[in-house]
């Protein structure tokens, strides 16, 4: 081996994943390594080079790590490394010839247990993978390695692998894996949705939670916000429907993502969802590994142990995500992305998903149990709204506060009773919340209805004037004793007094004529108020009292009756 490759081979052997997004296991949340993804993107020859990222995510322990180091060999064995950019520090490039195009059953397969697949009693390294059912990755890893590769056109662009952690595991919650895949989605210009068997319908529904996710922390809305997307489905067990790889993956997605007619809005939703989100959608078919890769606990990747279908189908995918035609560039709103623009985004994307703007992505149950008590509240508090408008509304006549609040507690009741018999998700306790939240509503409503119940009341809109006009003529009749009796300043007082009643009520009916000066109108309807409620309120009960018959007559309305009865009826 020449010295310069072992060189190579020595620092490549001391590269790792780096973990750009750590999960922090005691808060549930998530942090951006600042000075880890510096030390990868900034680097002075590689920074302002396009940036390519591949990223891998979906459901947790489905073999994407496993993948990636097969990209890994690939990329090693493929391309000059991201920090040599000297020809002869080139590792060599062998047998198999860059950047063709795949084309099922048109390899021979045989060179490729020496080309870039490695040995076969090599392990696989690189991306941390294992058998078992707990979850392996977390938060998350790109390689600590960037790769440099020249495009056909003669532009080089720098390659960043990522591995993403498994969505749904029991640790994380449904914000946590549609934060993850969102933000992998919004930095990579290929993102691998890695799934088993098939595509199922909840599939979709997650792809769209999370792409819905993604697009709600861009800034600006593009038309296609995100590139490209690869559904990759393992242990494909049809290829007598659809066969194996990118031909088959083609027909196959093109049948599942198909948008007819006679279906379900919702899943018309669904597929248009997807459409619309990605410029290009694609899909590969891999078959099973083999049992021994899928239940060997001592299985350590090396290809002797992986069935041959596998292999082949794994020869021709990795190609087809990394050979140097393929290489798509990261790109926002048309605008290609170097690995500095690449720092900036990322780190701005995870400051709104650590922020609290973003609404929280709910499990499916919770969000239907929250829509079907929403939905009840709703048609509760329509019911009370219609009665009520039907009762006091617009055009109908002044009504006895007394009554009207009366009313209320009657149509209040009935509202509740209707939103506790419509059938709801989310149990007892979630209805209660809502129940609570349905009678502040309506206790709301009832306060508006009556404020515009107060004012049709003649004497309500009046009362400014009345009192004013009291109080002139209160004043008048003092002074006139005052004069009699020789209480001269008694008398110049209460003139006094008269004076700037006059004056206030002037002013007052200038307000409310012209519309202008209204927080003078107002200060004047507040004193007038006070006047009234403190002083002519308390003569005209003392006097309703002591005269016979007089508890016949009304007593007078307050200006917090009305809110005072709500209190009494709840
Ligand atoms: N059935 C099957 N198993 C696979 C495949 N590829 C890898 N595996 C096995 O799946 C297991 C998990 O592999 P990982 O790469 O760690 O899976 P992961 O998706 O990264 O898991 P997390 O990091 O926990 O999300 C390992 O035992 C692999 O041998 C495949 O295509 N099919
Ligand atoms: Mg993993």
């Amino acid at each position: 081996m020449r010295r310069e490759e072992k060189q190579v081979q020595e620092e490549v052997g001391a590269v790792g994943p780096v973990h750009i997004v750590v999960a922090h296991e005691e808060d549930q949340g998530f942090s951006l390594d600042e000075e880890a993804l510096e030390r990868l993107l900034l680097r002075e020859e590689l920074c302002d080079l396009g940036v390519v990222v591949v990223s891998v995510a979906g459901a947790f322990r489905k073999g994407k790590s496993f993948l990636l180091d097969f990209l890994l060999r690939y990329m090693y064995n493929q391309v000059r490394l991201g920090f040599t950019c000297k020809p002869e520090w080139a590792l060599p490039v062998n047998q198999v010839r860059l950047g063709f195009t795949c084309k099922p059953g048109a390899l021979d397969f045989t060179c490729t247990t020496s080309s870039w697949m490695g040995g076969p009693e090599e392990p696989l390294t690189g991306f941390t993978w294992r058998g078992g059912c707990e979850r392996e990755t977390t938060g998350i890893q790109a390689w600590g390695q960037l790769f440099l590769v020249d495009k056909p056109d003669g532009t080089k662009v720098a390659v960043v692998l990522m591995d993403t952690q498994g969505a749904f595991d029991s640790q994380s919650t449904v914000r946590d894996c549609a934060t993850l895949f969102a933000l992998s989605t919004m930095v990579s210009s290929v993102q691998v949705y890695n799934l088993s068997h098939n595509v199922q319908e909840d599939d979709l529904q997650h792809l769209q939670l999370f792409t819905e996710y993604g697009r709600l922390a861009m800034e600006q809305t593009y038309e296609k916000p995100f590139q490209r997307l690869m559904f990759l489905i393992r242990d494909w067990s049809y290829p007598y429907e659809h066969p194996y790889g990118l031909e088959g993956g083609r027909s196959f997605l093109e049948k599942r993502l198909q948008v007819k007619q006679q279906q379900h809005e919702e899943l018309q939703t669904v597929r248009r969802h997807i459409h619309s989100c990605f410029s290009s959608v694609s899909c590969f078919l891999l078959p099973h590994p083999g049992l021994r890769v899928a239940t060997n606990p001592a299985f350590d990747g090396r290809l002797t142990d992986i069935d041959e279908d596998f292999k082949k189908e794994l020869f021709c995918l990795v190609p087809t995500l990394l050979a140097p035609e393929n290489l798509v560039v990261k790109e926002i709103g048309g605008v290609k992305l170097t690995c500095r623009d690449l720092l900036h985004y990322f780190k701005a994307y995870m400051k709104i998903y650590q922020g609290e703007e973003l609404p929280h992505p709910k499990s499916m149950l919770q969000a239907t149990a929250e829509a079907n008590n929403l939905a009840a509240v709703a048609g509760a508090k329509d019911l009370y709204t219609k009665s009520m408008e039907q009762l006091c509304g617009g055009d109908k006549s002044y009504m006895a506060p007394l009554e009207l609040s009366r009313r209320h507690g009657d149509l209040r009741l009935a509202a509740v009773r209707h939103f506790r018999l419509v059938k709801k998700m989310g149990g007892e306790e979630l209805c209660r919340r809502y129940q609570e939240q349905l009678e502040a509503e309506l206790d709301l409503s009832y306060a508006s209805f009556s404020k515009h119940n107060d004012g049709k009341n003649i004497f309500q809109a009046a009362r400014t004037a009345a009192t004013l006009l009291c109080l002139v003529f209160l004043c008048y009749a003092v002074s006139l004793l005052a004069g009699l009796l020789g209480v001269r300043w008694l008398a110049s007082l209460c003139h006094l007094l008269m004076g700037v009643a006059l004056v206030a009520l002037l002013t007052w009916l200038y307000t409310r004529y012209s519309g202008e000066l209204r927080p003078l109108g107002h200060a004047i309807d507040k004193v007038a108020a006070t006047l009234w409620e403190q002083v002519f309120c308390k003569l005209f009960e003392a006097l309703r009292s002591s005269v016979p018959l007089g508890r016949w007559i009304a007593a007078p309305r307050l200006r917090l009756a009305s809110n005072n009865n709500l209190k009494k009826n709840n």
